[in-house]
């Protein structure tokens, strides 16, 4: 049995706007090689609890670990790739470029060029077109490329499947699949159907506050 630490690990986790509760306290961990299901109904905090995780909004009590220590922003920014609703490229970039400039800003991950991931995400012919004159659908996909080329561990995806056709869904979940197998970890937010991806998989409720 290993002794590693969970790659992500929240205790008396808490969160409120004007003093009205969002969610917790939120006790929680995922270990290497899981995913964790965050669930729950429209509004009920899911994506808050991401970007508190994601350090993009701050909680207002508790703690949060990565691998075992206190969640630095030094940490987070090495530790985590984070698939928000909107797709965060430069519109005035192409795809490809988009991914090169990312690539040169977080690094990449072990063995894999933008070319490779354009092909992977099915995106193969769309290299020159500018990121602003592609779908929703190819947004996402393109933001599927970048997440597949970051060299962190930890996947914080919010609503990974909106915008996808089913082979887009499976597309997803290949990815999480093939992420795991490597020794990383997702947390995956959904409000109804869940195409689960055959790994191991926790659950976390949310529940909205009264
Ligand atoms: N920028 C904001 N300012 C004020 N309140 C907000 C803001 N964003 C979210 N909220 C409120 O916080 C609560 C949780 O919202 P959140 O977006 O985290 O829920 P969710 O579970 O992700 O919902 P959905 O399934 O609809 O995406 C909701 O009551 C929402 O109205």
């Amino acid at each position: 049995m290993s002794n590693a630490p969970p790659l992500l690990a929240a205790r008396g986790l808490r969160f409120a706007r004007n003093e009205q509760p969002v969610f917790g306290p939120l006790a929680f961990s995922v270990d290497a090689g899981e995913a964790l299901l965050v669930q729950g109904d429209n509004g009920s905090g899911k994506t808050t609890l991401l970007r508190v995780l994601a350090g993009l909004l701050r909680a207002d009590e508790g703690e949060i670990d990565i691998d075992g220590r206190p969640a630095a922003v030094a940490l987070r920014a090495r530790a985590i790739a984070y698939l928000g609703h909107l797709p965060a490229l430069k519109a005035d970039l192409t795809a490809l470029e988009n991914l090169r400039f990312l690539c040169g800003l977080h690094g990449r991950r072990r063995g894999q060029l933008p070319e490779n991931a354009m092909s992977i995400v099915g995106l193969s012919g769309y290299e020159d077109t500018l990121a602003r004159q592609l779908s929703a659908g190819q947004k996402k996909r393109l933001s599927l490329a970048r997440l597949w080329l970051s060299p962190a561990p930890l996947w914080l995806l919010d609503e990974p499947y909106a915008n996808l056709d089913l082979e887009g869904i499976n597309l997803v979940n290949r990815m999480v699949q093939a992420h795991l197998r490597e020794g990383g970890a997702a947390l995956l937010t959904t409000h109804g159907a869940y195409a689960a991806p055959p790994v191991r998989t926790r659950m976390l409720e949310l529940v909205r506050a009264a």
